[in-house]
């Protein structure tokens, strides 16, 4: 594995680092998953965020309920509309997350160097030397010497609100512990965090099935956010269970490997994964801080090599208060994007951080630079070399693709996809030119009633780096005669110019099949 995917050459010339960048019609290539919430939920601040470069919100049902969550997913359907931005839904699954209960949601005050228990009875009143929680298994779990950690929701691990605790003894099934630093528990939801256990939990439980029967059918999610996922067995399972709900069975599953169990078993979940998010905020406590990069960078390049796009999460905690990023942080998001990521996932710093527009805006600006200097060279041959031969049909047409417009300097691909199978391949060979991907409908039936596939494949491209995509109008029918193909290429050619990505005497590389052959033709513009 070769991990070097900066470009040393011309476009680092020290003098160039100080040009200012031309603007884009899009932030970045890299696609920003917003988590929405207190801080981010108005039609107005929405829309303010895909404005930003938001394409994915993120519906953490750990926190609020289906009517909070509700009423946020209807704002972003109007901010949708009136700046005419497409937005995936991803939902979040609770899964087995231990939690505080703290009934009073008052301040709660811990010592350093003092002994806090840790108890599964829930009727008792939670101070600051005991901690009723949602999880009668923990005594069971955990040994003298092991490490938990407490935070507000989304805590960085810094912050003067979050806590480490060692056990020192368990005690039927209280466990006590010696409190390492002092600090305010303050908020509505602490999350618990044990370092290296197994929690004896389901990953998909009752409440999240609930949830994603109802809320999620509901509004058609388009991602499934799987948290803590530990074995492929999860994703297996959670398939089955989005295969009886209807629509959903189009929904794609996103294994968020946030634990060391998951980590061990990131081969065989990949495989069954549709996407992966690295979930650092539980990851940087789970593993140590020394080793939270080599598994970032050997994951992305797993993803890469897959075809399958990763998440990155967690990216500018400091960010939650502040107008700037650290620059460690800054520094980390670029690093993200030359490691290969797909995505950047906003936790805290949107749902409630006090700038989720300005996060998202300064995110999508360290991504543009970093995508300028990726080394797509060394990525093609690295993934060609990879596959191996022989290539399947398609995928040897997409690598050609992306290889013809680097070499004919084309401003945009086009691709014609049904399924979204093509244009994601395309992705795979990080294409230095935006990807439209034109998503043809297909007439198909449930034995009901008649419906147009699309709508899913197409929300679905926004979380892969470089796609665009756009839903072909449903009159053409998706047969691919040469009529056809010639009036959806001229639409798609159209929306290219009205956005500002194609301008006249530009190349335009298209992937299409006409007839049974699958082709890859360049076309040149006159006007
Ligand atoms: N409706 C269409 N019209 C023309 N070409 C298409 C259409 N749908 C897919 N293609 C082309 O067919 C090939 C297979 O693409 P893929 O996305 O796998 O489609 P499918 O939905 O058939 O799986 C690619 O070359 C793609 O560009
Ligand atoms: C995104 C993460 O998980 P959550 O926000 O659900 O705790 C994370 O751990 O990075
Ligand atoms: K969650
Ligand atoms: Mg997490």
């Amino acid at each position: 594995m070769q991990a070097n995917n900066l470009l040393l050459e011309e476009p680092i010339r020290m003098a160039s680092i100080l040009e200012p960048s031309k603007p884009t019609f899009f932030p970045a290539m890299t696609k920003i998953v917003g988590t929405l919430g207190p801080k981010s939920r108005s039609a107005d601040i929405i829309s303010r965020c895909l404005n930003a470069g938001m394409s994915v919100a993120r519906f953490d049902f750990s926190w609020g309920d289906a009517e909070f969550h509700q009423e946020t997913l209807e704002n972003m359907k109007a901010a949708v509309k009136s700046t005419k931005k497409l937005c995936a839904v991803m939902l979040d699954t609770t899964g087995p997350e231990l939690q505080v209960v703290n009934k009073t949601e008052g301040p709660i005050p811990l010592e350093a160097d003092t002994l806090l228990v840790l108890t599964p009875d829930q009727d008792k009143e939670a101070t600051s030397n005991l901690l009723p929680i949602n999880f009668s298994g923990l005594s069971k779990a955990v040994k003298k010497g092991d490490t938990i950690f407490i935070g507000q929701y989304l805590f960085t691990g810094s912050e003067t609100t979050s806590v480490w605790l060692e056990v020192t003894e368990v005690n039927g099934e209280d466990v006590v512990c010696l409190v390492k630093n002092s600090a305010v528990l303050s908020g509505s939801l602490y999350t618990l965090h044990v370092s290296q256990i197994r929690i004896d939990l389901p990953t998909l439980t009752d409440d999240d099935k609930k949830v994603i029967s109802t809320w999620g059918v509901r509004n058609n999610i388009d991602f499934l956010s799987l948290s803590y996922t530990r074995h492929a067995e999860d994703i297996r399972h959670a398939r089955e269970f989005l295969s009886k709900l209807g629509e959903l069975r189009q929904t794609q599953i996103f294994a968020k490997i946030e634990n060391v169990e998951g980590l061990n078993h990131f081969d065989e979940i990949l495989q069954e994964a549709d996407g992966i998010i690295i979930s650092r905020g539980n990851l940087g406590i789970d593993l140590p801080p020394e080793k939270v990069f080599l598994f970032q960078k050997a994951a992305v390049y797993k993803c890469n090599m897959a075809g399958k796009p990763a998440v990155v999460t967690r990216v500018v905690d400091s960010m939650t208060d502040n107008l700037r990023p650290t620059r460690a942080e800054a520094t980390d998001v670029a690093n993200a994007i030359l490691d290969g990521s797909d995505a950047i996932l906003l936790g805290a710093e949107t749902l409630r951080g006090l700038y989720p527009v300005e996060t998202i805006s300064i995110v999508g600006k360290i991504c543009a630079e970093a995508e300028k200097v990726f080394n797509q060279d060394l990525y093609f041959k690295k993934t060609v070399k990879y596959v191996g031969e022989p290539m399947s049909h398609l995928e040897s047409i997409a690598s050609s693709a992306v290889r013809a417009a680097i070499k004919v300097k084309a401003s945009v691909i086009i691709c014609f996809t049904s399924s979204g199978r093509a244009a994601r391949l395309l992705a795979k060979y990080r294409p230095t030119m935006p990807v439209i991907s034109v998503v043809v409908p297909q007439l198909k039936t449930n034995q009901l009633r008649w419906t147009f596939s699309g709508a899913f494949e197409a929300r679905q491209s926004l979380v892969v780096r470089g796609l665009f995509p756009m839903l072909a109008d449903p009159r053409h029918p998706a047969e691919s005669t040469s009529g056809t193909n010639e009036t959806i290429l001229k639409v798609a050619l159209d929306h290219g110019k009205a956005s500002g990505l194609i301008k006249a005497h530009d190349r335009v590389v298209v992937c299409q099949k006409v007839g049974d052959a699958s082709v890859v033709k360049i076309i040149e513009l006159d006007d």
